[in-house]
């Protein structure tokens, strides 16, 4: 029997998928893990717990990391991707930089969420996350622990998904925000001499009927090898009003002369990191 589906947990291989009220835990014809959580699929069923993926349906957005040797897909379909941040454990700027430009690139409208207000440390990022506002990006601050109000209503009417660096509370505010008997239970890490809580892989909650929420697990790295160097100045709000406007129509905004972008910086109308982030992304992208 064929069903029609949606993925709500991907262990990279291994999927679940909700298909008319039940559950099944597919593999996929010829090993393909091309699929990410919230992919609709179609499903071969073979009995009452287990069904074979036999392709997904055209996606709305696609939300995805590469590096040199492999692509990690994050989630599909979602409208809004929500970076959590806090000030502890140490959050990495660069990491943020380089999530809101995949999200650019994909489309999807990124919110920045600063989490664990309750720690005195927060006023530093917060400090810091200021040239991001001015940038046009939200930035709302709560605590999973306190009170998530702040959060709703980002979500309603959204599929979200929830990215970011392990340990900034993402399966916090996942829990806050379900019902108890939906919570998410944190997987016990598989290095064996940790035992932490870690998020392993990723899984899809209905909020309620057109609301939907991603735990994606946490991200060291984000791979953007997918993009062109030359699109970059696209996926940078603050570069893109000069696109169009350097000497060269294939500026690399690196050593040419007549360098639109590297004059808006030395006027301080572009900050003086955010060239350097492009040059440095644009390097890493021109191999
Ligand atoms: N003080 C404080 N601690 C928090 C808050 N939210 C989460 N934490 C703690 O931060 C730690 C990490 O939270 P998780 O929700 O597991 O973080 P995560 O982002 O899901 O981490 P991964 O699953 O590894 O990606 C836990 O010890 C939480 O109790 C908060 O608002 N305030
Ligand atoms: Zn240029």
């Amino acid at each position: 029997m064929k069903k029609h589906g949606q993925i709500v947990k991907s262990y990279g291989r291994r999927f679940i998928v909700e298909a008319d009220g039940d559950s099944y835990d597919c593999t996929t014809r010829g090993k393909r893990v091309d699929y990410a959580c919230g992919d609709f699929v179609d499903i071969l069923v073979q009995n009452r717990e287990q069904a074979v993926i036999e392709g997904y349906h055209d996606r709305h957005s696609l939300l995805y990391r590469q590096d040199e040797w492999r692509t990690k897909l994050i989630a599909a379909n979602v409208s809004r991707i929500l970076f959590v941040t806090a000030a502890v454990p140490t959050p990495s700027e660069e990491l943020l930089n380089r999530g809101l430009v995949a999200a650019e690139a994909a489309d999807i409208d990124p919110v920045i969420v600063v989490n664990k207000t309750d720690l005195p440390e927060t006023a530093l990022w917060l400090d810091r996350l200021e040239a991001y506002r001015t940038l046009g990006y939200t930035v709302i601050t709560l605590s999973a622990k306190q009170d998530i109000t702040p959060l709703k209503p980002l979500l309603e009417g959204q599929t979200s998904v929830f990215v970011g660096q392990s340990g900034m509370g993402k399966s916090t505010l996942t829990n806050a925000l379900l019902p108890d008997a939906n919570a998410r239970v944190g997987d016990i890490s598989e290095a064996l001499d940790s035992g932490r809580h870690t998020t392993t892989h990723a899984a899809l909650y209905h909020l309620d009927d057109n609301s939907h929420l991603i735990d994606s697990p946490g991200l060291q790295e984000f791979g953007l090898k997918h993009l062109k160097a030359t699109d970059l100045v696209h996926y940078l709000p603050d570069m893109r009003p000069y696109i169009g406007q350097c000497r060269f129509h294939n500026c690399s905004h690196r050593q040419e002369p007549g360098c639109a972008i590297k004059a808006a910086a030395e006027k301080g109308e572009i900050r003086q990191s955010r060239l350097e982030f492009l040059q440095r992304l644009t390097n890493e992208l021109s191999g």
